[in-house]
């Protein structure tokens, strides 16, 4: 696979560097984040997967599900998205890709090939992290679906590293990878019964596929081989592996246990939990005996005690060996029906090593094996044009029927009677992209109204309910990204609103409903908030110090101008006011003026000797001041003609608004008094307080 790489991914985030290797489906790159300054590997996905929606809506939920698993044995996910970019000959290509945790090592897949078997030793290590792997992610709800030795890595510092959680779930149903056979074949030698059989799958698929790489690890080859994809996944469904130690002559009978134990057909003869797998691992390594070799499934079990039969010389991992092995004379389901004898007991002094016992074992039954390899190869070939000849016949001029159209408003047994009336075999999967309610009919395989052969499959999906998925934040978002964000992450956009925001940026998104972090069905729809530029001005800022009142109005972006005035109201240093005031719809980053008290204002009181009270109070009044008399006897209209002759508060000192200056009036214009000299003796009082004190009188005006 070649493809044209971008030198840098995420706006030059991530810039890409050599090539470590690649699959099936992707390149793999080593790279550098360079806003983190680390080195990352850069899985970069054929361009291809990019235009099958199924693909890359399941890998971007994967990724995001696997991006939370955080365990030493699990290949770290950083980050994912799609990039498009312009190829060397200027078309626009758009590729998924992931960025993870950069692993300095070997495939385990690279390791068998060059070393074949591992010693017992580094098999149990290496199961111990794979199983400790898969016990978490089981735990967190994952299942691998794809392990095999190419998704095993070990560091140079020899650490067990599990990678690729998920992708298979991506790439299931996907029309890219139906076709793709590189990627079947590859992946068949692990498959569990039930994956082959398009069964669901559970946690324990994941073990069966863990217990034939053990078994690879233990014999250097995969349980199963053979020519095709599907001949292989036949031997997964149908036969039972040879046993290891009939491969590998001296390997402890307790690894066929587990083996055995691992791959069980049925699923609930397995082990339960990767836990469990591991400890049995641990048991027999500290020397113990595994709990699979007392109780276990009854073929195992069976096997077990027929283990002293086993008599078959090692085979090599050659297709024709494996195939053969895979059709039928397997040991373990017909030890003695290989006529082979038992080999010679290993007595000699010196113990051999395997390998070259291994090497003596095959020469010693060089010639029988030839022999009943030929044997297998003409029996393979008239099976092969038995069956060639019986499905042409049966296939010869089908009676064709038409498909029945189902729809959503079938339930799973009228859609079974359906297709069943009409002769064909009916076929349920599950489909678990749709967002329809669990149980609804989505589609079909052949469709409705088109010919198919009678007896032929038809199968129907029906959704198992739209999955939950936490709503992504957006906020900072442009409309366009929000709304781009949000379907892939599987959820629609409904309204869109304005609403004010002091923080947000005019035209970006504020919020959505449900809010981010919130977990909502797929397909649900998510309203989104966008910015008007506009704001309030914040409450409660009257009353406030002024460093309050700034620090607020700073905080929510508005710029801040500070004015004096004298109040009698609100205490020296406190806002008065703001202008705008509290309340009113301002831009972003408006200017706000606030008003700090220096405390009430302060007149100075004038002289009004000689004038009429009248004029007097007046003049008092019209500087803020409160007028009051005091010393008068006579009648009004002798008051009238009285004139001031002193003042409580002498002319010329300063005091606040409002207070009360009380007049002391002398009849007649001749100036004499009729009472004290208030001016001397008086105090001043704001208005309302007491007139000076020891007035017989007093009588306030003005106000
Ligand atoms: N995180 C990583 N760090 C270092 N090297 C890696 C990393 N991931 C993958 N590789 C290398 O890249 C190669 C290709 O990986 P990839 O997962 O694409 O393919 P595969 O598993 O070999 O094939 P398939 O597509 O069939 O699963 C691996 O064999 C490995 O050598």
């Amino acid at each position: 696979m070649s493809m044209y790489i971008p030198q840098t991914l995420a706006n030059g985030r991530y810039s890409v560097g050599d090539l470590v290797g690649h699959g099936g489906m992707a390149e793999v790159h080593i790279g550098t984040d360079t806003r983190l300054g680390r080195t990352v590997a850069i899985k970069i996905m054929r361009s291809d997967l990019a235009t099958d929606q199924i693909f890359l809506r399941r890998f971007h939920r994967e990724a995001l599900a696997v991006a939370k698993l955080n365990n030493p044995n699990i290949v770290a996910i950083y980050d994912s998205g799609d990039e498009e970019f312009a190829d060397e000959r200027g078309q626009i290509v758009r590729v998924p890709y992931i960025v993870m945790e950069y692993i300095k090592g070997q495939t385990l897949r690279d390791i068998l090939k060059v070393n074949g078997p591992l010693s017992e030793h580094d098999t149990g290590q290496v199961m111990i992290g794979v199983l400790s792997a898969l016990e978490y992610s089981h735990r967190e709800g994952i299942i691998h679906r794809d392990i095999k030795p190419g998704n095993i890595m070990i560091s140079d510092e020899g650490i067990v590293k599990v990678m690729d959680f998920g992708i298979a779930r991506a790439l299931d149903d996907s029309q890219t990878t139906m076709t793709q056979s590189q990627g079947v074949v590859g992946t068949a030698q692990y498959l569990s019964p039930e994956q082959a059989r398009g069964e669901q799958v559970d946690s324990r698929s994941d073990l069966y596929s863990a217990g034939c790489v053990l078994y690879e690890m233990l014999t250097g080859r995969p349980p199963f081989v053979g020519d095709s994809a599907v001949a292989i996944a036949y031997q997964h469904v149908s036969e039972t592996a040879t046993p290891p130690s009939a491969i590998v002559p001296g390997l402890p009978k307790e690894w066929d246990a587990i083996v055995a134990k691992a791959m069980a057909k049925n699923r609930t003869n397995r082990y339960a939990t990767a836990g469990e797998f591991r400890d049995d691992i641990v048991r027999l390594m500290n020397g113990g005996t595994p709990l699979a070799a007392g109780v276990v499934s009854p073929i195992a079990t069976e096997k077990l005690q027929d283990t002293p039969d086993y008599n078959i010389p090692p085979v090599q991992p050659t297709p024709q060996n494996s195939y053969a092995q895979g059709n039928g004379y397997a040991a373990y389901d017909q030890p003695t029906n290989t006529g082979y004898m038992p080999p010679a007991a290993t007595t000699g002094t010196m113990q051999p090593t395997r390998a070259e016992e291994l090497e003596k074992q095959r020469k010693k039954k060089h010639r029988t094996a030839a022999i009943v390899a030929s044997v297998v190869v003409v029996l393979l070939l008239v099976a092969a044009g038995v069956w060639y000849f019986t499905s042409r016949n049966s296939s010869a001029n089908p009676e064709m029927v038409t498909v029945p159209t189902i729809d959503s408003t079938y339930s799973r047994d009228r859609a079974k009677s359906a297709i069943e009336a009409a002769g064909f075999v009916y076929k349920e999967q599950v489909d678990s992209d749709s967002t329809e309610p669990d149980g609804t009919f989505t589609k079909q395989d052949p469709a409705g109204g088109t010919q198919a052969a009678k007896g032929s499959t038809v199968t129907c999906w029906f959704s198992d309910g739209p999955s939950s998925v936490a709503v992504p934040d957006v906020s900072g978002q442009t409309q366009a990204q929000a709304q781009q964000a949000l379907e892939k992450a599987g959820f629609k956009v409904g309204n869109i609103y304005t609403e004010d925001s002091a923080t947000v940026a005019k035209d970006k998104v504020t919020r959505t409903d449900p809010a981010d972090g919130e977990s909502a069905k797929e397909g649900t729809t998510v309203d989104l908030y966008i910015s008007n530029g506009m704001t309030t001005v914040p409450d409660d800022l009257v009353g406030s110090s002024q460093s309050d009142a700034q620090s607020t109005l700073s905080k929510s972006g508005f710029s801040v101008v500070v004015q004096q005035e004298s109040s009698d109201s609100v205490s020296e240093g406190l806002v008065t006011r703001t202008s705008p005031s509290s309340g009113e719809h301002v831009e972003q980053g408006a200017q706000i003026t606030i008003y700090v008290s220096t405390g009430p204002s302060t007149v100075t009181v004038p002289s009004v000797i000689g004038m009429t009270y009248d004029n007097a109070a007046a003049t008092l009044k019209s500087m803020g001041l409160v007028a009051a008399k005091s010393g008068s006897s006579g009648s009004g209209s002798v008051v009238g003609s009285m004139t001031v002759n002193g003042e409580t508060v002498s002319a010329g000192a300063s005091v606040p608004e409002g207070t009360t200056v009380t007049l002391v009036m002398t009849g007649g214009g001749s100036g004499g008094s009729s009472g004290s000299d208030a001016s001397s003796s008086g105090s001043a009082s704001p208005s309302g307080s007491a007139s000076p004190s020891g007035s017989a009188s007093s009588e306030s005006s003005g106000q």
